[in-house]
């Protein structure tokens, strides 16, 4: 039995987590923590996995927090930033044993279209993101945005591609969205939307679209119950759940 303590429990993610949890008969929810609550609950409650689904400016405390303590984390709140990932790898050597999980998306879809377009990036001359979500989200451009434009930019760079043409010389209002590594992404807060993105590539007279929908917040859960299951088993830092498949 894995004991589990849920950070954020009270959220959107955060309460679907709780529910999860507490079906699956090989885990066993110890600890539902939010605001309020002393982190050190979850080490009296001896929690040997912590999920974390809370704000970009708490999420690396709790993490460090946690390795301190002992415990595994699974972490699915944004706002990672390559300073931060270092500090926690930093961190995480004094505890060889323990693993961290920080996965900027949970649902399979979102995995592969990740990984699919890390793999389409070095054929196509252009490439752009585009992130659709709720209005209540507080981060933009997603964590899933940012990690999909860092891997299509990575793979361009490898493959020896430079940037994608681009004429505009006049946009004063940031029409053409942020830029991640080069890589332009746009954000959509739209009433009625969960989380969706659409990746673009395009080529003289072709274009590629990759598009995934979590039309649900239970199509995060599975990915978060392998996370729990598997994290023991991967001491130190792992960035994105495809590093847990078989892919
Ligand atoms: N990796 C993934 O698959 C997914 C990641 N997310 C991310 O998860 C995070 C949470 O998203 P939502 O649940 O929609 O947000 P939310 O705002 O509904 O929930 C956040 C919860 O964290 C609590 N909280 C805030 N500060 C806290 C602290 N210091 N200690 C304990 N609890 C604290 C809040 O009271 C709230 O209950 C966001 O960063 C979002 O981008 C969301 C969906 C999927
Ligand atoms: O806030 C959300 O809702 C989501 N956040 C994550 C992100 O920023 O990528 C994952 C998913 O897109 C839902």
């Amino acid at each position: 039995m894995i004991n589990v303590a849920v950070l954020g429990a009270a959220g959107r993610m955060g309460s679907h987590v709780v529910q999860a949890v507490q079906g699956a008969e090989d885990l066993e929810l110890v600890a539902a923590l939010d605001t309020d609550d002393d982190i050190a609950a979850a080490t009296r409650a001896k929690a040997h996995v912590a999920i974390d689904f809370t704000v970009p400016d708490a999420t690396e405390g709790h993490v460090h927090a946690l390795i301190d303590a002992g415990i595994h984390a699974v972490v699915g709140t944004t706002g990672w930033t390559s300073d931060s990932l270092s500090r926690v790898e930093e961190h995480l050597k004094e505890r060889p044993d323990l693993g961290v999980l920080i996965a900027p998306n949970f649902a399979i879809g979102a995995v592969l279209a990740m990984r699919f377009a890390a793999a389409a990036a070095p054929y196509f001359e252009s490439a752009e993101v585009v992130e659709l979500h709720h209005p209540d989200k507080v981060d933009a451009p997603s964590g899933t945005a940012i990690h999909t434009a860092r891997g299509i930019a990575a793979a361009r760079a490898a493959a020896g591609l430079g940037a994608s043409p681009d004429a505009t010389s006049h946009d004063p209002d940031g029409a053409r969205g942020a830029s991640v590594d080069g890589v332009h992404v746009h954000a959509v807060r739209l009433r009625g939307m969960v989380a969706h993105e659409e990746v673009l590539f395009g080529n003289a007279g072709e274009a590629f679209t990759i598009r995934t929908d979590s039309f649900d917040r239970v199509s995060f859960m599975p990915g978060v119950l392998l996370g729990v299951r598997e994290v023991a088993a991967h001491p130190g830092l792992t960035v994105g759940l495809d590093r847990y498949m078989s892919l």
